[in-house]
């Protein structure tokens, strides 16, 4: 893995940033938030925390608080597309995540590009609904993610209710949620990571699953008590990409993406008076006060 970025040398020797730089790039398709906790300003955010070159393109721009979705604009597929393409021409990125797609000629455009411009490392968040219920994928949709973009994927990375969705089948238990890892990976993904975030039978721990075809391996943390979680799957499937874009498999980056949200959870900013956003600063700090010899 990459541990940072390789600007040093460059400003004393007369070159400029620009000719010297090889940072890591990510693109991230999905949705605005206007409150900033998810969507695409969680994933750039994220990015930047990582050390990684974020680029995006819009697929809607949500009137969005810690209250809810006051609103939802879909950007034309057309005009997506074209932002895809103008990253793809000029700013390759090395991994790639989507979340909020809305429609299916989004999915349909987002399939095309992925094949079109070799994106092996494509991370699918498959955002169907927000916290408060507001539906940011068309429920027509449903079959275009399942059967367009999740064979294309390396890792796709639902949420329970996402997970049921996906899958066919209600999840009550562990061995459940093992049963449907396995019915999505049968989809096509590569890897699936489902989220334990909203998994009722674990109290106390925050369990998050990932499955390669073979075997299960746990990613597991103390359950933080809060409200205070609005944007925890973009600033997850963000982290993952981020990583996968610096070089780390998808066990290491899953693993970076959980110690990520995790602190972002656990140093939250309290703002807001609904589902307050994380604090997308918080894993950046401690690794440095970490590196500083601080037990952290
Ligand atoms: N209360 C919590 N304490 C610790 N970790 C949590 C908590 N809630 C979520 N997580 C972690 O956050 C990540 C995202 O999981 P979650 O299931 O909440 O995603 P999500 O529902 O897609 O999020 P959102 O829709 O708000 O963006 C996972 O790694 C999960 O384990
Ligand atoms: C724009 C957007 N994308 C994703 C989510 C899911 O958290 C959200 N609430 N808003």
């Amino acid at each position: 893995m990459q541990s940072g970025l390789p600007l040093g040398g460059a400003l004393g020797s007369g070159g400029s940033i620009a000719d010297a730089c090889s940072v890591p790039v990510a693109l991230t398709i999905a949705g605005s938030d206007s409150g900033g906790g998810a969507g695409i300003q969680a994933d750039l955010k994220t990015f930047q925390e990582l050390g990684v070159y974020g680029t995006s393109a819009l697929t809607a721009i949500t009137a969005q608080n810690t209250l809810g979705v006051q609103g939802v604009l879909p950007v034309a597929a057309e005009q997506v597309g074209m932002q895809m393409d103008s990253v793809a021409a000029d700013l390759p990125p090395d991994a790639v995540k989507t979340g909020m797609l809305f429609s299916g000629e989004v999915i349909e455009t987002v399939a095309e590009r992925a094949v079109r411009y070799g994106w092996k490392k494509l991370v699918v968040d498959p955002v169907i609904t927000a916290k408060g219920g507001a539906r940011l994928l068309r429920e027509e949709a449903l079959e275009a993610l399942r059967r367009q973009l999740l064979p294309l994927a390396l890792a796709v990375t639902p949420n329970v209710p996402e997970a049921e969705l996906l899958a066919g089948f209600p999840i009550r238990s562990f061995a459940d949620r093992e049963r449907a890892a396995a019915a999505i990976h049968s989809l096509g993904s590569r890897f699936v990571i489902l989220k334990g975030g909203h998994a009722e039978e674990d109290r106390d721990r925050a369990v998050d699953l990932v499955y390669d075809g073979s075997g299960f391996l746990r990613l597991e943390s103390p359950r933080i008590a809060t409200r205070h979680t609005h944007g925890t799957g973009c600033t997850f499937s963000a982290a993952l990409a981020a990583e996968l874009a610096r070089g780390a498999s998808v066990p290491e980056a899953a693993a970076a993406a959980k110690a990520f949200v995790q602190a972002a959870i656990e140093d939250g900013l309290g703002l807001g008076s609904g589902h307050g956003p994380t604090n997308h600063f918080a894993y950046k700090r401690r690794m440095a006060r970490r590196e500083s010899g601080e037990h952290v």
